[in-house]
């Protein structure tokens, strides 16, 4: 199942940088992982946000909340979730 993704990041203007480095460096690592286990398919910064426009490939609404929730900058996003089906006229 597909889902696009859009993730808006907000940290605590009061957030210690090395706690902020932390977190980031801890997210970075785990949206590496899923994207090697081809779970995170496509990872796209948004020009001029904190935010990523994603495609991940899951097998159920459940997986998606357990991988999405799992991410270390979960508290400080505002995540929508659009599922995907196959357009008629795509020739993939
Ligand atoms: O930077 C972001 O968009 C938030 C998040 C998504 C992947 C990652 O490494 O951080």
């Amino acid at each position: 199942m597909l889902f696009l993704v859009r993730m808006d990041v907000s940290l605590p203007h009061d957030m210690p940088p090395a706690v902020a480095d932390d977190i980031k460096s801890r997210e970075k690592a785990y949206a590496q992982d899923l994207q090697r286990s081809g779970k995170w398919v496509h990872l796209y910064r948004v020009v001029g946000e904190y935010a990523n426009y994603s495609v991940f490939d899951v097998e159920s609404n459940d997986e998606l909340h357990g991988l999405l929730s799992s991410l270390p900058l979960f508290p400080y996003m505002k995540i929508k979730v659009t599922p995907l089906a196959r357009h008629p006229s795509s020739i993939a």
